[in-house]
C-alpha cells in the first residue's frame, strides 16, 4: 500500500538516507530498526512531508506523495507521531484530540477515539493539559491524536521511550487493539527491540541510510549483516 522506491536525502553532501526501497501492506506492523543516526526519523519525515527526498518516489496506492506538503499527506492519510513530543501545551488532552479530529470528515467512525481514550487510560486527565501529565500518558496522547485523523498509515517514532517494562507491554496490548479496532499500517521506529520484534509483522533494517535487511522478524534477526552491523554491538 506505502511504497518507497529508491529514495535519497541528503544533508550538506551527506547522505542520510541513500536509495531506500521497502513495501509496507496494509494493515501490517512494520517495524524500521536500526543503529543511531542509520536514517530512520529521517525516512518518517520523508514520508510524512517534513522532508522532501532528492530523488526517488514514495507512493500511497497508486499515489505519489512524495512532494505534497504535510497536511496534504495527513489528509491523504498518513499520520505520525514525534520523538520529541509535540503536543500543544496550552491546550487540554479533549481539545489537542479535538483539534486533529476537526480535520477529519463527517462520516468518520467517532467511537473510535472515544474508546480509544478508554483504552489508554486518558479519561481520567482530559480537562487537563499536557504538561501536567505523566511522560507515559504524553506519549499515549500523542498516538491517540495521530489516531484522530484516522490514518491509513500510523508511524510511530519511539513510542516506548522512557518506559518501563510495565508500561511497553501495555503499549504493546494497545497497539495489538488498535490494529484490531482501525484498520490501517503501522510504522513503529524504536530502540526496544525487543517490543519491536514483538509487535512487528515485517521489519526493514536500516545501516548507514541504507536497506540493510527486510522480512520477517526471525529472519531478519538471524541475518548475518544485520548481527554484524547492529545487534552484535551491543546497541539496542
Ligand atoms: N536536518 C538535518 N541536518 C543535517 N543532518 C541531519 C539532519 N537530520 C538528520 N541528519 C543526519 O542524518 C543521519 C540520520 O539521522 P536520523 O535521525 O534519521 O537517524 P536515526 O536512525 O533516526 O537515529 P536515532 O536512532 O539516533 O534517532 C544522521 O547522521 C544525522 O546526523
Amino acid at each position: 500500500m506505502l511504497s518507497i522506491r529508491n529514495v535519497t536525502k541528503t544533508f550538506g553532501g551527506v547522505a542520510a538516507v541513500a536509495d531506500m526501497s521497502f513495501e509496507v501492506a496494509a494493515s501490517e506492523i512494520h517495524g524500521l530498526i536500526g543503529p543511531n543516526g542509520a536514517g530512520k526519523t529521517t525516512m518518517i519525515n520523508l514520508i510524512s512531508g517534513f522532508l522532501t527526498p532528492n530523488s526517488g518516489r514514495i507512493l500511497l496506492d497508486d499515489t505519489e506523495i512524495h512532494r505534497m506538503p504535510p497536511e496534504q499527506r495527513a489528509r491523504a492519510g498518513i499520520a505520525r507521531t514525534f520523538q520529541n513530543l509535540r503536543l500543544f501545551r496550552n491546550l487540554s488532552v479533549r481539545r489537542n484530540i479535538e483539534v486533529a479530529e476537526s480535520n477529519v470528515g463527517a462520516g468518520a467512525d467517532r467511537s473510535l477515539v472515544e474508546e480509544a481514550i478508554d483504552r489508554f487510560g486518558l479519561r481520567g486527565v482530559m480537562e487537563q493539559t499536557p504538561d501536567s501529565l505523566s511522560y507515559g500518558h504524553m506519549r499515549r496522547l500523542e498516538i491517540i491524536r495521530a489516531l484522530a485523523l484516522r490514518p491509513r498509515v500510523l508511524m510511530l517514532d519511539e513510542p516506548a521511550a522512557g518506559m518501563n517494562a510495565e508500561e511497553t507491554e501495555e503499549l504493546f496490548e494497545n497497539l495489538e487493539w488498535l490494529r484490531a479496532r482501525h484498520a490501517c499500517a503501522i510504522i513503529l521506529i524504536d530502540h526496544d527491540l525487543k517490543f519491536v520484534l514483538q509487535a512487528s509483522d515485517t521489519i526493514t533494517v536500516m545501516n548507514m541510510g541504507s536497506l540493510l535487511a527486510s522480512g520477517l522478524p526471525r529472519d531478519v534477526t538471524a541475518n548475518k549483516e544485520v548481527v554484524r552491523a547492529y545487534l552484535g554491538t551491543g546497541q539496542n
